[in-house]
């Protein structure tokens, strides 16, 4: 094993999706991992399989779908968890199996109610049982932040005697300060003796989740557990982007050690995470927030437009922000200029369908606005590769409300080779919209969150709206995705879009489970 290889454990799909509001479905889970495949992470933490049906689903076609990356599922130290994450990423190239239990006093005295020598003894079992169905079994000390050294030493003693191949030593309520973790991670690490790989998984609450991982590689840690734009549980995770950049940018510090990351590849995986959680970074966000590579004041405008790295550390074309971009593409471009463009833009794995449909809308665009951006026309792409699943279809909208009138929606869609037009009144106009189609459809959907995000600047951008519907109570809410100059059709067709991707989903399970009877 080369000791300056960081492995990198993306861990977006698990406890990414732990941040309220970020739940993904299987469909979107599978782009995303696809895309961390392309960014070059070892380890895909693909959910946690024994959770539901649905995460079950999602971790095996991951695991039938992905081959450079190893995948993972994740697993209380019980039995039957363990066995589901088994079952859920056989099929999978590479897999792993990653169980926990807390180690710190707190956890075990209130949560477990367990003795540490009953924490120890299910640690063992767990990690045995794990080894025979994988042989790369990770074992995670769960709040190893507020845990007792000497505890930690004698359960990574009987873990690694019981086959587990990386430790992991998560600060799961974001409570150390850089210089505590680091040196904690010394101890561990010496004390391990290169029996196991240490890992390091940093949550976010004082804001140090980063500087914690990097103090942990500094300290002999070989594994990072990282999160794309620093989404998980509470305030989050350390972010993929901010560690591995640092680490490439600031190699020297560390000693020489690097990451597999093609970094080349995060801004787009960003992008794509972005949209399909309706989370966006924030502004300010490193390396991938709008303002990271943006120069505002003239004493820094003068500086960079001399000599680039009087105010920047990195390139933005090695994240993969393309800033100088000469292709402008507006109504009177072609399908050439547009497979060029979106090539250059990272879209190499679009279908011809994806890719017509996409400039039909493009040429849409292109009337309305006077120049179509490259932030549009990733939008589009994503948007198309999202909405796949056409069971309905808005095919019209029409709205009316005055001040003191009655906000009215008249809404065509398309099922089944028909089409139906009904119309209604709301509290509002989304509320019209909203019933118009719960109307048509036969579904009675309740939104839980709606976001509207304007993808470029000026009056003519494109409003990128995201619903989250709940549409039955056994299921989860459902994300959907609209795109439009005109808010309230990207809101309809987000709508639409949400309840498109509950029907998809439920279909494939009801198949999945007339096989298995
Ligand atoms: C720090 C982290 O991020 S951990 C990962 C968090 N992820 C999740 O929780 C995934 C989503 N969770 C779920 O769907 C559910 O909680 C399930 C399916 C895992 C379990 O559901 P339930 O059986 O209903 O249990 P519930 O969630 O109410 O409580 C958790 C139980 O697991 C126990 N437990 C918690 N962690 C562990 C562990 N690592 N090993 C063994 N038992 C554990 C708790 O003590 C509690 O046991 P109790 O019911 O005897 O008190
Ligand atoms: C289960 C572990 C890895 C975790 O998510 C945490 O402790 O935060």
């Amino acid at each position: 094993m080369d000791n300056n290889k960081i492995v990198v454990f993306d861990t977006t799909l698990r406890d990414g999706e732990q941040s309220p509001g970020c739940s993904m479905n299987t469909e979107e889970k599978i782009k995303v991992a696809k895309q961390l495949e392309k960014l070059g992470v070892d380890v895909i933490e693909a959910g946690f399989a024994a959770a539901s049906p649905g995460d079950f689903d999602a971790v095996s076609r991951i695991a039938e779908q992905v081959e450079k990356s190893s995948i993972c599922s994740l697993s209380r130290a019980v039995e039957n968890d363990i066995k589901q994450a088994a079952l859920a990423v056989q099929k999978a190239k590479m897999h792993r199996i990653h169980t926990f239990i807390a180690t710190s006093p707190i956890h075990m005295k209130y949560k477990l109610k367990m003795s540490e020598e009953e924490v120890i003894k299910r640690a063992i079992h767990a990690v045995e049982y794990a080894k025979t169905f994988v042989d790369d079994v990770e074992f995670s000390l769960e709040d190893a932040g507020r845990s007792e050294i000497s505890f930690m030493k004698e359960v990574m003693d009987a873990v690694i005697s019981a086959g587990a191949t990386t430790i992991n030593l998560p600060d799961t309520v974001g409570y150390r300060l850089p210089t505590e973790l680091g040196a904690m991670v010394k101890e561990l690490t010496d004390f391990a003796n290169n029996r196991a790989i240490i890992s390091v998984h940093n949550h976010n609450d004082l804001g140090l989740a980063t500087a914690n991982t990097l103090s942990a590689v500094a300290n002999g840690a070989r594994q990072i557990e990282v999160t794309i734009n620093g989404l998980g549980e509470r305030a989050g995770n350390s972010a993929l982007e901010e560690s591995v950049m640092a680490i490439k940018t600031r190699g020297d510090a560390f000693g020489g050690v690097y990451t597999d990351i093609n970094t080349k590849e995060i801004y787009a995986t960003s992008r794509l995470v972005a949209t399909i959680t309706g989370v966006e970074p924030q502004q300010n966000k490193a390396i991938v927030g709008k303002n990271a590579f943006a120069h505002e004041s003239g004493i820094h405008q003068d500086g960079v437009l001399k000599h680039q790295e009087t105010y920047e550390i990195m390139k933005p074309e090695d994240v993969g922000v393309i800033k100088d971009s000469t292709l402008i593409l507006g109504k009177h471009s072609g399908r050439a200029a547009f497979r060029d463009k979106i090539t250059t833009l990272g879209f190499d794995s679009v279908s011809n369908e994806e890719l017509n449909s996409a400039f039909e809308k493009f040429k849409i665009l292109a009337d309305k606005k006077k120049e179509v951006t490259d932030d549009d026309i990733r939008m589009l792409i994503t948007d198309e590769s999202l909405n796949q699943d056409k069971i309905f279809e808005l095919v019209g909208l029409q709205i009316s409300d005055c001040s003191n009138g009655v906000p009215t929606a008249a809404v065509s869609i398309k099922h089944n080779d028909g089409t139906m037009t009904d119309a209604n009144i709301g509290n509002g106009t989304m509320d019209a919209i909203f019933k118009t189609i719960d109307r048509l459809t036969g579904y009675n959907g309740e939104l839980q969150s709606y976001n509207v995000t304007s993808v470029t600047e000026g009056k003519d951008a494109l409003a990128k709206v995201t619903t989250r519907v709940v549409f039955d109570e056994t299921s989860p809410s459902f994300v959907g995705h609209g795109l439009s100059v005109d808010t309230m059709l990207a809101t309809a067709n987000a709508y639409v879009s949400a309840l498109n991707s509950y029907l998809s989903q439920k279909e494939r399970l009801a198949k999945k489970t007339e096989h298995q009877v």
